[in-house]
């Protein structure tokens, strides 16, 4: 189907129905006259052509005379002819749709409508066995499309609104329109001078008149006699000249002949008086004295008389012209005895008989026809197959007349003898009937095609409304069994769907709550655990091992990416020899640091797979609570477990994105083994030169051997001071202890030199200075004390006796204490001294100000630093505690923030289709609620209406 835009514009629809095929031109209204441009054919000319033909066909078969075979001609043509099948109530009368129903070549089909399937053609004898559609208001609905629909009816309607305001004029108007038409050269401006009784539009025996010429009375032109031709494009009006240019009537002539097709010509004549000049004065005069009363104006109505181009030459234009005239009161059709109906004959007077309903018809050049009956019957037939109405009153309207000729005439008859036949009565009688049905019947000729098409339009009103009540409570009721679920097929409504919704929330949102809780406090918990018992590892001078940190769940989920650290095994390095002490105290303290940093990775490793685990039940979650395809599409997003804690700081952002989000591209993620960077955490442990360096204190640790005399050093938890005081005093003891140690060392030097004892003095030398160096300027003072209190002592005789021996003794015993038990205490002086620089690691503290104070806004953050105030004790356990807990919460955060955002736009939606849906099934209501007050409105309009024809009638007789 396609549709016509321009309203205007006549489409013809021939559809299949009950064995035959038939043609719907639904109305006739024609709205816009500039189809009068139009030149080419319509698709309604061909089916009208082909139609006419096998009627012609039918037609001229019949005989001239007898009812009864009329009555048989009249049968076949119904049955047989496309074009005679009257409309039927539920057709459109007047909203005619510009319907192409794949007629055909011409018509394009771009939508298949199954039980409108539409005959190949007009022809009759075409069996097409389909059922139209258009006669029922449900098929109507259902196979067009109705936004097309709306539109071309929208303009319609319009239209039509237009049209009754036109009609109203029509009816109130005085004035009459007779349209003068017929074939070319049938003899129209002949017949029409006749009737004015002067020679006024121009003869000629070749085809002449190509311009419409309304005469009118000169008392519309202030009493005088010219001729205006109306200016293309305006809307003509006598009292304004830009709209039109004045001749003469001499120059009508010309101007007819010689005017476009669709010059409008207004000639002005003073009817029923004398010419004032012409050429046809005296011809005329007698003509003009004899008749009783003007034509064109008398007291009861004036007329106009529209002389058309013939219709072969121009039927269409003459057709538009017609159709656009609503104005147009009676047609006046000439028809040449000599040739009868032609087709464009036809067409046009079957397109005119369904609004006029009556055609005038005058068959001109009849004096000269020898076999007069026969052609009374083949044209009397002719105009009952066109027009049943004007046959219906066919003494008042069919007349046979000889329009050229006045006086009698005589012409050879059947028999061969000559024949006398009174033309001049012919035409007076004709003449008489015109003027009676125009004048006196001008109230039927104005009301019934005004009742007329009042009953079409209602019919079409009717039929819209029954149209749009079916298709607004089918929609109602397919809404509402969407919106509350059928019972039939046991479908949920869109309501329950959004009420289970709503009750899946708080459920939802509490699980995915709990898993991110459960999965921070969980990791939360292990990497307190973890790290706190490696540093203790580390603190006894071992090595924590990998089965005290990870369990097998762990190593299970180790990414491939880490397997090479994870593989690797640390060990205590050889202790390579008292020469070679520091070096080993340096190994030593490098291998710690690695086996911390292991301890690190080993725990990001469980945290890892606490997320895996969040992130399923998340996943879970999101099953129970999204539609099938959402869900579907979320998990196309997959969980990466290697994305999370990348060492560089700049990216982690965004590979925590990638973590829950997937992502085509391959990270690269740095897991060395040491010299990765922590996220925000600096180097790791084994790769930051200054806690490699090695001090004295890794080979000799004082707090072992005085253990006794300070607070030793214990695991945070048990201590009950302030941090930096008991710092304070374990420095001040470490001093005082080294001092001593070096002044009783120190003092060595003074006895070797009585005992002669070289090697030692030379070690004494040597410790003394390590003493001094350590003790540093706090040690001076208690350094110079003990040396007089030597001195003193080695004054005694008694003292000195034994002083040398012992201090001999005590010295090599100490240093031989010292070189046996390096190889255990240096890993556990490396060992403490690691666990106390790593507890209050700068970097960490650093780390956890910065985040503290920065963007401590995770509530997991927030806890771990804000909530003890000894902050410069285990930062380091702290930092990577909140680090990875962070990162965990992260994860958890943003797959269940996937699940929620997903449920929320999936309830949005459903509640604005619900919302949607509330709206249709009011709309519908309010629509059928309407429909029935329209209905109600057109009954009582087609109650105004009974009554018209009688009314005419009442008018005639009033009139007479
Ligand atoms: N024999 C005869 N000739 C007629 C009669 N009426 C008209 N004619 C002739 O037919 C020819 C055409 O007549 P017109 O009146 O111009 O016909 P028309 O239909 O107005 O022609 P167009 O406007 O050109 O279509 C002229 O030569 C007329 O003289 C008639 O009744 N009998």
């Amino acid at each position: 189907m396609t549709f016509a835009d321009d309203p205007s514009k006549e489409t013809e629809v021939i559809v299949g129905r009950q064995g035959l095929s038939r043609s719907l031109t639904l109305a006739s209204i024609v709205d816009a006259p500039k189809s009068l441009g139009d030149s080419q054919s319509s698709p309604i000319e061909v089916a009208a052509s082909q139609s006419l033909a096998s009627l012609d066909t039918v037609v001229e078969g019949q005989g001239v005379d007898g009812d009864a075979e009329e009555g048989t001609m009249s049968g076949t043509m119904v049955e047989t002819d496309p074009l005679l099948i009257p409309p039927t109530e539920s057709d459109f009368h007047v909203l005619r749709l510009d319907l192409k129903l794949n007629h055909s070549s011409h018509f394009t089909s771009s939508r298949s409508a199954p039980s409108c399937t539409t005959a190949a053609s007009a022809d009759s004898t075409s069996p097409s066995g389909q059922s139209t559609t258009t006669t029922s208001p449900a098929s109507l609905v259902s196979h067009l499309e109705k936004s097309s629909i709306a539109s071309l009816l929208g303009s319609r309607i319009s239209a039509a609104s237009a049209h009754l305001t036109n009609l109203e004029q029509r009816v109130k108007s005085p004035l009459s329109k007779v349209l003068v038409t017929g074939d070319l050269n049938a003899g129209k401006s002949t017949v029409v001078n006749r009737l004015l009784g002067r020679e006024i539009v121009p003869v000629d025996q070749q085809p002449c008149t190509a311009a419409f010429c309304e005469v009118k009375d000169a008392k519309e032109n202030a009493g005088v006699e010219e001729v205006h031709v109306c200016k293309e494009g305006k809307t003509y009006d006598v009292k304004d000249e830009e709209t039109y240019t004045r001749h003469t009537l001499e120059e009508l002539d010309t101007l007819a002949t010689e005017g476009t097709d669709a010059t409008m010509i207004k000639v002005y004549i003073n009817d029923g008086a004398a010419p004032s000049n012409g050429s046809s004065q005296d011809s005329d005069s007698q003509n003009s004295q004899s008749r009783s009363h003007s034509l064109l104006s008398n007291p009861v109505t004036s007329l106009a008389l529209i002389d058309a181009p013939g219709l072969n030459r121009d039927s269409l234009k003459t057709t538009a012209l017609f159709a656009s005239h609503t104005e147009i009161d009676v047609i006046l059709f000439v028809v040449s005895a000599e040739n009868h109906f032609t087709l464009s004959a036809k067409e046009f007077l079957w397109t005119a008989g369904r609004e006029k309903r009556y055609v005038f018809v005058v068959v001109n050049k009849f004096g000269g026809i020898r076999d007069k009956e026969r052609c009374r019957g083949v044209v009397g037939g002719q105009v009952k197959g066109l027009s049943p109405g004007t046959w219906e009153g066919r003494g008042m309207l069919v007349h046979f007349v000889e329009a050229g000729t006045k006086g009698m005439v005589n012409v050879k008859g059947k028999g061969g003898k000559g024949e006398e036949w009174d033309a001049d009565e012919a035409f007076e009688s004709m003449e008489a009937k015109l003027r009676k049905f125009v004048l006196e019947k001008r109230v039927t000729s104005k009301l019934l095609p005004a009742k007329t098409y009042l009953e079409g339009l209602l019919g079409d009103v009717e039929l819209l409304l029954e149209a749009n009540r079916i298709e607004a409570e089918g929609e109602q009721s397919r809404v509402l069994s969407l919106l509350k679920g059928s019972g039939n097929d046991g479908a949920v409504g869109k309501e329950a769907e959004v009420k289970k919704m709503q009750e899946d929330e708080g459920g939802m949102e509490d699980e995915l709550e709990d898993v991110e809780e459960c999965g921070v406090r969980r990791v939360e918990g292990r990497v307190g655990d973890v790290l706190e018992q490696a540093l203790e590892m580390v603190e006894q001078g071992k090595l924590p091992g990998r089965l005290a940190i990870g369990n097998t769940a762990t190593k299970a989920i180790t990414p491939n990416a880490h397997a090479n650290s994870n593989a690797l095994t640390l060990s205590l390095p050889e202790y390579p020899g008292v020469w070679s002490v520091l070096q080993y105290a340096r190994d030593v303290r490098r291998v710690m640091l690695e086996a911390l940093d292991q301890a690190v990775r080993d725990v990001e490793d469980e945290a890892r797979g606490v997320v895996e685990e969040g992130v399923d039940r998340v996943g879970q979650v999101g099953k129970k609570v999204l539609p099938e395809e959402v869900e579907r599409e979320r998990r196309r997003r997959v969980f990466r477990k290697e994305a999370m804690f990348a060492r560089e700081k700049t990216t982690a952002v965004k590979k925590h994105h990638k973590a829950v989000h997937g992502g085509g591209s391959k990270a690269v993620y740095r897991y060395g083994a040491g010299n990765g960077v922590v996220g925000g955490l600096g180097l790791s442990l084994a790769s930051r030169e200054e806690l490699l360096e090695v001090g004295l204190e890794d080979l000799f640790d004082y707090r072992e051997w005085f253990g006794g005399c300070f607070a030793h050093h214990s695991s945070h938890k048990n201590k009950s001071q302030k941090n930096g005081k008991v710092a304070e005093e374990e420095d001040a003891a470490a001093m005082t202890a080294l001092s001593i140690l070096g002044v009783s060392l120190g003092t060595l030097p003074l006895v070797s030199s009585h005992l002669g004892s070289l090697s030692l003095s030379g070690l004494g030398v040597s410790l003394g200075a390590g003493g001094l160096g350590l003790g540093g300027l706090m040690g001076i003072r208690s350094l110079f004390e003990a040396s007089v209190k030597v001195v003193d002592m080695i004054r005694d005789e008694e003292v000195r006796k034994w002083i040398a021996p012992v201090v001999g003794a005590v010295v090599l015993g100490s240093v031989g204490w010292v070189v046996v038990e390096l190889p255990r205490s240096v890993p556990r002086s490396v060992g403490r001294r690691v666990g106390r620089e790593v507890r209050r690691d700068a970097g960490a503290a650093g780390y956890l100000a910065r985040v503290g104070s920065g963007s401590a806004k995770g509530k997991g953050g927030e806890v771990i630093v804000k909530e003890k105030d000894d902050e410069g004790e285990d930062v380091w356990i702290k930092a990577h505690t909140y680090r990875i807990t962070r990162e965990t919460r992260k994860v958890l955060r943003l797959a269940a923030w996937d699940v929620r955002e997903k449920w929320r736009g999936v309830y949005d939606e459903r509640v604005k289709e619900v919302r949607g849906m509330e709206e249709v099934v009011k709309k519908c209501e309010k629509a059928v609620g309407r429909m029935a007050v329209i209905l109600g409105r057109c009954g009582e309009v087609r109650q105004g209406i009974v009554g018209v024809g009688e009314m005419a009638e009442v008018g005639a007789e009033e009139v007479e």
